[in-house]
C-alpha cells in the first residue's frame, strides 16, 4: 500500500503554486500534522518539507481524507490518491486523500474557527478585532495563475491559504492589518486569520507562522491586469489611433491608480518604521540588485549581452550621493494585484516575493520599487498579446505608446497623489525597473517559459 509522502511527492510538484518545478524533488517529509476534524470525512493541514538540490522549502496542504467509497464525484478533480490509513484510524485499511480547498463541507469548520477565536491543538484561529465573522457561508476556490489557494466564502469573505510557508507572520496580514488601522479606503478590510508555530530553521526559534488570512471579499472588483489588457486589445484593433484616441483609453485609471498607491504608501509610512538608507545599505541594495543579475545570467544566457549596461546602472544607484528613504511597500507590485471596484481601486496581495523569506520581506524599502514593479506591468501589458504574432512589427510601436503613456499617467497620478515625483528620480527608478525585469525574466523561465520574451525584449528595448 502507498505511504501518503509517496503520494504527495508525485502531486505536490504538478501544483501551480509549487515553488521548485523543474527540479527533481529528493525528499519529502511530513512535519506537522494538524487534525482538525478526525476521523473520515476529516480535515488536516499538514506542513510538508519537500527537499531540492540541498535547499529545503516548507508547503502548506489542507488534506480531506474519506473512506475509498465515499468520494463525491465533484471531488474527483481534487483527488490526490489511496494510501495506508494514518495510525489514528487503523480501523479503515486506506483512506483516499484529497486536496480540501475544493470540499466545501470541510472548509466550513475553517470559517466556523475564526469566528469562534478557536485553538484547535496547535492551530489558532483568530478573527480581527472589532469583526465579526458570519458563518454558515459556502466555500468556492478562485481559479486563475496564483502562488496561494484563495477560497471564497459566499459573497462575503475570501480565505487565502498561504501555500509556501516561511516562518514569520506574513507581510500580507501584517500591512493589510496596519492599514486598516488608520482607516485606509485602498484595501479590502482584513476580517482574521489562522497562524501555527514553525520552528525557524535559521534561528532555532519557534515562530508563529500565518497559514490564511480571511479578508472581505470584493464582489465588484475587477482585475487591473484584465481592464489594461482590455484597453490594449481596443487599441490593437485599430492601430492607427493614438493611445488616447481609442475608446478604451486606461490613462485615467492608470492616474487614479497611481494616487491611489501613492495614498497607501503614506499611510504605510505613517503607521510603520521608516527610515533613510545610509550610503553602505545603498551600496548594499546595490550589489544585492548585480547578485541577482549575476544568478539570471548564469540561468539565462540570453541576458549576458545585456548584463553590462544593467550592471551600470545598479552601480549608480550604489554610488548614488542622494538619501533614498526608506518604508515597508507593497513588494510584489503589479497589475494583477490591484483591482477597480465601484468606489476605485483596492490593492491586494502584500505579501512581497513569495519565493523569498518572510524575514527579508520585512526589510525597509524604497517605494519607488512599487512604482516600478506597476511601471513594469504597463509594459507587459502591452507586450504580451504580441508574444507568437509573427505580424507584430507594426504593433510593437502601438505597444510602447500605450506603455508611455499610461507610465507618465501613472507617475503623474503618484506625484498629485502625494508621492515624490518618481520621473525626477531616474536613477532610483531605472535601477528598480531593471531589477524587476530580471526577476521576471527568473520568474518566466521557471513558471511560464513562453512568456519569457516579454521581460527579455523590454531589457532590449530599455538597454539599447
Ligand atoms: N478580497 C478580494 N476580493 C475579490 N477578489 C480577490 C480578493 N483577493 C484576491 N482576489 C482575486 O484573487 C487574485 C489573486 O489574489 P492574490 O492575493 O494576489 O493571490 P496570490 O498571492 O496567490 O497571487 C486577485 O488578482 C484577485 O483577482
Ligand atoms: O503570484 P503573484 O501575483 O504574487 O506574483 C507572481 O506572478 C506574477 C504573474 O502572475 C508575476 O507578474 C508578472 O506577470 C504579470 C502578468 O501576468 C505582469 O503584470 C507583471 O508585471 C510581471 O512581473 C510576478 O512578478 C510574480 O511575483
Amino acid at each position: 500500500m502507498t505511504r501518503l509522502e509517496e503520494l504527495l511527492t508525485t502531486w505536490i510538484p504538478t501544483q501551480r503554486w509549487f515553488a521548485g518545478k523543474g527540479v527533481a524533488v529528493d525528499a519529502l517529509r511530513i512535519e506537522a500534522t494538524h487534525v482538525l476534524v478526525p476521523g473520515v470525512p476529516g480535515l488536516r493541514i499538514l506542513v510538508v518539507a519537500v527537499a531540492q538540490n540541498g535547499r529545503t522549502d516548507r508547503y502548506q496542504v489542507l488534506l480531506g481524507l474519506r473512506a475509498p467509497d465515499a468520494i463525491a464525484d465533484e471531488l474527483a478533480h481534487a483527488v490526490i490518491g489511496v494510501c495506508d490509513s494514518p495510525a489514528d484510524l487503523r480501523d479503515l485499511p486506506s483512506v483516499v486523500v484529497y486536496d480540501a480547498t475544493h470540499d466545501a463541507s470541510m472548509t466550513a469548520y475553517l470559517l466556523d474557527a475564526i469566528a469562534e477565536d478557536r485553538d484547535d491543538g496547535a492551530v489558532r484561529f483568530r478573527s480581527a478585532p472589532g469583526s465579526t465573522v458570519h458563518t454558515g457561508l459556502r466555500s468556492l476556490v478562485l481559479t486563475g495563475e496564483q502562488s496561494n489557494t484563495t477560497l471564497v466564502y459566499g459573497e462575503e469573505y475570501v480565505l487565502k491559504t498561504f501555500r509556501r510557508l516561511w516562518p514569520g507572520r506574513n507581510p500580507d496580514l501584517e500591512l493589510t492589518s496596519a492599514l486598516a488601522r488608520v482607516g485606509s479606503e485602498y484595501i479590502a478590510r482584513p476580517h482574521g486569520w489562522i497562524e501555527t508555530d514553525v520552528v525557524d530553521p535559521e534561528t532555532g526559534r519557534t515562530t508563529p507562522t500565518t497559514l490564511a488570512m480571511l479578508q472581505q471579499y470584493l464582489r465588484s472588483a475587477t482585475d487591473g491586469w484584465v481592464l489594461a489588457a482590455t484597453s490594449v486589445r481596443d487599441l490593437y484593433a485599430s492601430p492607427d489611433l493614438l493611445p488616447g484616441e481609442a475608446g478604451g483609453d486606461f490613462a485615467g485609471e492608470a492616474h487614479r491608480l497611481g494616487a491611489a498607491t501613492a495614498a497607501v504608501h503614506r499611510d504605510l509610512a505613517r503607521v510603520l518604521p521608516t527610515d533613510v538608507l545610509s550610503p553602505e545599505a545603498q551600496a548594499r541594495l546595490a550589489d544585492d540588485m548585480a547578485a541577482r543579475l549575476h544568478v539570471a545570467v548564469a540561468e539565462v544566457p540570453e541576458l549576458a549581452s545585456h548584463a553590462r549596461t544593467l550592471y551600470a546602472a545598479f552601480e549608480a544607484l550604489g554610488n548614488m550621493d542622494a538619501d533614498l528613504p526608506v518604508q515597508r511597500v507593497h513588494g510584489d507590485y503589479h497589475l494583477g494585484q490591484v483591482v477597480r471596484t465601484d468606489s476605485g481601486w483596492v490593492l491586494l496581495d502584500f505579501e512581497g516575493e513569495p519565493a523569498v523569506p518572510v524575514r527579508e520581506r520585512q526589510k525597509l524599502s524604497s517605494p519607488l520599487r512599487d512604482v516600478a514593479g506597476m511601471l513594469r506591468s504597463f509594459d507587459y501589458a502591452a507586450r504580451y498579446q504580441l508574444v507568437g504574432r509573427t505580424d507584430n512589427s507594426a504593433l510593437v510601436a502601438t505597444a510602447r505608446a500605450w506603455a508611455q503613456r499610461n507610465r507618465e499617467a501613472f507617475c503623474e497620478g503618484y506625484a498629485f497623489g502625494g508621492g515624490v515625483d518618481p520621473e525626477k528620480h531616474q536613477m532610483v527608478l531605472r535601477a528598480f525597473e531593471y531589477d524587476k525585469a530580471v526577476y521576471e525574466v527568473m520568474y518566466e523561465a521557471r513558471h511560464r517559459p513562453h512568456w519569457i520574451s516579454i521581460p527579455l525584449d523590454s531589457i532590449m528595448a530599455l538597454t539599447g
